[in-house]
């Protein structure tokens, strides 16, 4: 149908004489919502890295280190999504005097991913799912059609979640995403990757994988 959005073809990526992915065979098409699963250093962060520098300049990457500003307020993290939309001179003139139309969006934005208020506190100042919640407000800030994720719903409480989930589906044509729930995974996504020491291990539609080959994708962990 449409055009490949990503094609990586026996791609493998090394860093330190250590392999970190293997011959992966992957296309994500512009409607794609993939999720990401696999035991803890399967390679998930390391492939959603390799992904967004192949697309960075359609997409918004909402990292597991979230990369925010503690001495900056959360309206000012927020607004850094959309730093490459604007000029130096623009971006500084914010940073002292914020422009109107933008204090509108993100007090609504902070109102969707149900922050607190306070905009301009610092957000050394907010809780561990607060921070995540400005993280993730700020890649949507971002307005690139391309969301890619990496583990951005783990300090949230189940409800939250899902909710936050949900919205950043339904905003986002093309969702990347890894989640250490897969019971989420197969639950909201189209489509679900397994990733286990570098490799994939199955790519395919979340009604057609079954709780065996999760607990297998998973128990190799400790072998
Ligand atoms: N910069 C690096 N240099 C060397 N090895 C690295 C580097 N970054 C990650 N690794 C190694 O690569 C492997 C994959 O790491 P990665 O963070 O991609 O896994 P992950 O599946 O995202 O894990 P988790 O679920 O714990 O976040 C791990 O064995 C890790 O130790």
């Amino acid at each position: 149908m449409s055009e490949a959005l990503i094609q990586l073809s026996e791609f493998s990526y090394r860093t330190n004489n250590q392999t970190l992915l293997r011959e992966i065979e992957l296309t994500i098409s512009p409607e794609d919502k993939v999720a990401l699963v696999g035991p803890s250093g399967a390679g998930k962060s390391t492939l959603l890295h390799c992904l967004y520098e192949r697309i960075h300049v359609h997409a918004a990457l909402c990292p597991q280190q979230l990369g925010l500003v503690e001495s900056l307020s959360t309206y000012h993290n927020i607004y850094m999504g959309r730093l490459d939309h604007h000029n130096a001179l623009y971006n500084l003139w914010n940073l002292v005097h914020p422009w109107r139309h933008h204090k509108t969006a993100i007090a609504q934005l902070c109102r969707e991913f149900s922050l607190p208020d306070r905009i301009w506190q610092p957000v050394s100042q907010l809780s561990g799912g607060e921070q995540q919640r400005v993280a993730l407000a700020r890649a949507c800030y971002a307005s690139k059609p391309v969301f890619i994720g990496d583990e951005p719903l783990s300090s949230l409480d189940p409800e939250l979640r899902e909710r936050l989930l949900a919205q950043l589906l339904a905003r986002h044509p093309t969702v990347i995403m890894s989640l250490h729930a897969p019971e989420l995974a197969t639950r909201y996504f189209q489509r679900v990757i397994g990733l286990r020491a570098g490799c994939i291990v199955f790519d395919k539609a979340a009604t057609d994988i079954s709780p065996a080959e999760l607990d297998d994708l998973y128990s190799a962990e400790i072998s």
